[in-house]
C-alpha cells in the first residue's frame, strides 16, 4: 500500500496492528533513520518512522477542527487490530501545527511504524500491509563544520522591535506581545534528528523532546494534554537563568517568583488558560499562584493546570480553543498577532505551534514548539521568544534568548 493521500469520503483504507512488546524500550535508539517522529519525555513517549498518510492543514481560523475531520474520516476507516489499547496505542498521527492561523505549514503524520512505552507497557504499531518490520538501521552522524550566521534580524535591529513593543504596551494599545527571533547554522552533512533528540532527551528530561517535520526541539510547555475526559496543561511564562551555586540559584528563583513584571507577564497567560477552558469543562483547578520550573538552562513561572471535560472532545477541539496562548502571543491575542506579524520581520512557520500527536480515540499530547529548531538538510533555523510587558527592556530579553537559544545550540554542538 502506497501513501494515502487523504480526501474526506476517502475509500482507501489504513491496516493498522499493535502487539506489546517487552520494556523497558530505549525509544529514541529504536529510530531507524534520520526522519524521525518522537514524543518523549523521561524516558516515556512515542517515537514512529515512514509514512503511511500525510495530511496538509490548510490555515484558517478552523484548521484544527479541519485537521480533526480529515483525521477521524482516515482512522473510522482504519481496519485495526490493537490488543494493547492504551493512549497512544492503535491509529495515531504525529502533528505540528503553524503558529499564526494563516500559515499553511501544518501537517499530520501517520507513520508506518510507531513504539511507545508508558507505565510499564510497551507496544509496537505498524500500519499499511507491506512494512517491512527489519528497517535498516542507519547509524546516527553527529553534525559537523557549524557555520553560524545572524538571523534574519540582526540583535540591535531586534532590540529595537522590542522597544517598539514597549512604547505600544505603555500607549495603551496592548498588555503583553511575545517577540522572536531566529538563528541560521549550517553544517557541513545533512542534520540527523537522532543526534539532536538523544542530547535533547538526556539534558531536558523533564521536557517534550519533539521530532515533526524537521522541526526537532525539547518543550517545556504542555499545551494540553488529553486521556479520556482528563485534560492536563502546565501554563509557563516568567523566565530567569540558573544560578551558578545553589545560593544564587535559589536567590535567583525567589526573585523570578518576586518580581511584578514576571508575575504579570504569566498571569495574561495562566488567566487566558483558565477563560478558554472554562467552556469545556465541568471541573477546572488553575492555581491563582505559580510554581517555580527549573530546566538546565533556565527557570520558569509555572502554573499546572488540570480540568475534566464536559463533554466528549479530540485534543484537538482542545487545541483549538487554546493557541494561542499569551505564553507565545500576547494579550489581547488580535493585537499581539498583529504586532508579531508588523515587528517580527520573519515567518514563525512551525516555532510557538502546537506540536504532539493525537490517537483514533481523541487522546493525546501537545506541547508548545519552543526550544527547537526547524531542520533543512544541512541547515537548521532556531528559534527564541520572549513575553514583552510595559517593564521589559531590550538588553534583558536579548539575554533571555541567548539562555533560550542554549538548548538548540547544545543539541548542535554537544
Ligand atoms: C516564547 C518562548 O518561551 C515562552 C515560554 C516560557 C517563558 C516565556 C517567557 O518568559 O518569555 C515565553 O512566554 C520561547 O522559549 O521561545
Amino acid at each position: 500500500m502506497g501513501k494515502v493521500s487523504v480526501a474526506l469520503g476517502t475509500s482507501e483504507q489504513l491496516t493498522v496492528r499493535t502487539v506489546p512488546v517487552e520494556g523497558p524500550v530505549d525509544l529514541i535508539a529504536r529510530l531507524p533513520h534520520p526522519s524521525a517522529l518522537a514524543w518523549v519525555r523521561h524516558d516515556s513517549g512515542l517515537v514512529g518512522w515512514g509514512e503511511a498518510a500525510r495530511i496538509r492543514v490548510p490555515g484558517g481560523d478552523d484548521r484544527f477542527g479541519w485537521a480533526r475531520r480529515r483525521l477521524a474520516t482516515l482512522f473510522q476507516n482504519a481496519l485495526v487490530d490493537d490488543s494493547v489499547g492504551v493512549p497512544g496505542s492503535g491509529a495515531v498521527a504525529f502533528g505540528s501545527f503553524g503558529f499564526d492561523p494563516k500559515n499553511d505549514d501544518s501537517v499530520l503524520i501517520v507513520p508506518r511504524v510507531v513504539l511507545g512505552w508508558r507505565d510499564g507497557t510497551a507496544w509496537h504499531t505498524t500500519i499499511g500491509d507491506d512494512v517491512d518490520p527489519l528497517t535498516l538501521m542507519r547509524p546516527a552522524e553527529e553534525p559537523e563544520g557549524l557555520e553560524w550566521s545572524g538571523g534574519s534580524m540582526g540583535e540591535e535591529r531586534w532590540g529595537r522591535a522590542v522597544e517598539s513593543a514597549v512604547r505600544r504596551i505603555r500607549g495603551g494599545a496592548l498588555g503583553k506581545v511575545v517577540l522572536a527571533r531566529d538563528l541560521k547554522v549550517r553544517a557541513s552533512a545533512p542534520i540527523d534528528a537522532r543526534v539532536l533528540l538523544r542530547r535533547l532527551a538526556e539534558r531536558y528530561p523533564e521536557c517534550y523532546t519533539f521530532a515533526v517535520d524537521g522541526l526537532v526541539g525539547a518543550t517545556p510547555e504542555l499545551l494540553v494534554r488529553r486521556i479520556g475526559g482528563q485534560i492536563e496543561s502546565l501554563v509557563l511564562a516568567g523566565t530567569t537563568p540558573r544560578g551558578g551555586d545553589e545560593d544564587e540559584d535559589a536567590e535567583l528563583g525567589r526573585a523570578l517568583l518576586r518580581s511584578g513584571k514576571d508575575r504579570g507577564e504569566h498571569a495574561y497567560a495562566a488567566e487566558m488558560v483558565r477563560e478558554a477552558l472554562r467552556p469545556l469543562c465541568v471541573e477546572l483547578d488553575v492555581p491563582r499562584v505559580p510554581e517555580l520550573l527549573r530546566l538546565a538552562n533556565l527557570q520558569h513561572l509555572a502554573t499546572p493546570v488540570r480540568g475534566r471535560l464536559a463533554e466528549e472532545r479530540s485534543v484537538l477541539d482542545v487545541l483549538g480553543a487554546l493557541h494561542p496562548t499569551p505564553a507565545v502571543c500576547g494579550t489581547p491575542t488580535g493585537e499581539a498577532m498583529e504586532l508579531i506579524r508588523e515587528l517580527e520581520e520573519m515567518d514563525r512557520s512551525r516555532y510557538a505551534g502546537p506540536v504532539g500527536w493525537v490517537d483514533a480515540r481523541g487522546d493525546g499530547e501537545w506541547g508548545i514548539a519552543l526550544r527547537c529548531a526547524q531542520l533543512d538538510g544541512a541547515e537548521a533555523r532556531l528559534f527564541a521568544g520572549c513575553g514583552i510587558v510595559a517593564g521589559s527592556t531590550a538588553p534583558a530579553e536579548l539575554a533571555e534568548t541567548r539562555t533560550k537559544f542554549r538548548a538548540m545550540r547544545y543539541a548542535l554542538e554537544g
